[in-house]
């Protein structure tokens, strides 16, 4: 019998070796990009290496508390935020990061800078971690394009602007799913942890042009305009063909990583109480727009497309519906 455990395809198509021959393709480029998304990589696999122990960790009374060593633990929202930073900063290419969990924007400091701009959710959907239910991290990533010193303006800019945008999930498995530039797809990796890498399993990802499946949160359907009610209303009760199948877990990286793979649409809508809704347009809707759009989708705030929205703050919310084109198509048709 063999000793040497699973067999590793040498010709795998790792994530790294996949960002490697895209920045090939490019002519004259600087590899500051495939730097750039390697950081976010290793962020992302210490983050889901914590994801995965963290229910243990609290057995043990060690999940953002002290731990048997009466050492400070770090919760995973803070500890994820600090892997987020740390990696980006230290990859030497970015001069500005947004980041859900810090109130004001973070300069890189002048030896360390580089062109890219990152707005980022460093864990997704982090009331979920206590039950096991999957969890999330969402990047953004714009190349600075005005001279000078970063200011703010740097970062609030439209999501048609992104260079990339990206999204890993901690689920039953966890997946990176990436869209570089315009026009050249959605892909998706999935973690081996028997090797440490991000192999390429999902390419070319296309969202179905329609779907059965409805997400949003129906415990504000209160809240909600007309339109949007009769809109679901209309989902339970079609005047023909089947009733669409109701889906909500409550992260976002993971409604809408099922809408892209499965079809449907995904809504955080605006309330009366909420007139802009929930999340969050520069790191949660722009980089999720981006990617189902990227993917054959389409992404509105039911008004304009999510992607055109000229950010005037870096925390703002905007109301969110993205998935199947046909299907965001018909729920605009109640909204007008
Ligand atoms: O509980 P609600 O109101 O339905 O909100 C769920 C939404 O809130 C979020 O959890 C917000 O994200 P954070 O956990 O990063 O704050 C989304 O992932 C999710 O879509
Ligand atoms: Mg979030
Ligand atoms: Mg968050």
């Amino acid at each position: 019998m063999s000793q040497q455990g699973p067999a590793f395809d040498v010709n795998a198509m790792t994530l790294t070796r996949w960002v490697l021959a895209q920045q090939r393709t490019v002519p004259g480029a600087t590899g500051d990009l495939t730097q750039l998304l390697n950081s976010i990589q290793t962020a992302v696999k210490a983050i889901q290496s914590a994801v995965r122990k963290a229910g243990i960790a609290k057995l043990h009374g060690i999940s953002g508390n002290t731990n048997v060593q009466g050492e400070e633990v770090k919760k995973l929202d803070v500890l994820s935020n600090d892997l987020f930073i740390n990696m980006l900063i230290s990859s030497f290419t970015t001069c500005m990061l947004v980041s859900e969990e810090n109130s004001t924007v973070i300069e890189v400091e002048t030896e360390r800078r580089g062109k890219y701009v990152v707005c980022f959710d460093p864990l997704d959907g982090s009331s979920n971690i206590d039950c096991l239910v999957s969890v999330g991290s969402i990047f953004a990533i714009y190349k600075k394009t005005s001279a000078g010193e970063p200011t703010e303006s740097d970062a609030l800019r439209p999501g048609r602007e992104l260079v990339a945008a990206g999204y890993a999930l901690y689920g039953s498995a966890t997946m990176l799913v990436l869209a570089i530039g315009k026009g050249n797809g959605v892909n998706g990796f999935m973690y081996d942890p028997s090797i440490g890498e991000f192999i390429l399993t999902d390419p070319n990802m296309r969202i179905p042009e329609k779907g059965k499946i409805y997400s949003i949160n129906e415990g504000y359907a209160a809240e909600w305009a007309s339109g949007l009610k009769k809109y679901i209303e209309d989902r339970k009760n079609p005047s023909s063909g089947k009733a669409y199948g109701a889906r909500y877990v409550g992260s976002m990286v993971a409604d809408v990583h099922r809408t892209i793979k499965y079809g449907g649409i995904f809504m955080y809508p605006a309330t009366n109480s909420a007139p802009n809704g929930k999340l969050r347009l520069l790191y949660e809707c722009n980089p999720m727009s981006f990617i189902v759009t990227e993917a054959g989708g389409l992404a509105t705030n039911g008004q304009i497309s999510i992607l055109d929205i000229q950010p005037s703050s870096i925390h703002q919310r905007a109301p969110c519906y993205l998935g199947s084109k046909k299907d965001i198509e018909e729920l605009m048709s109640y909204l007008q």
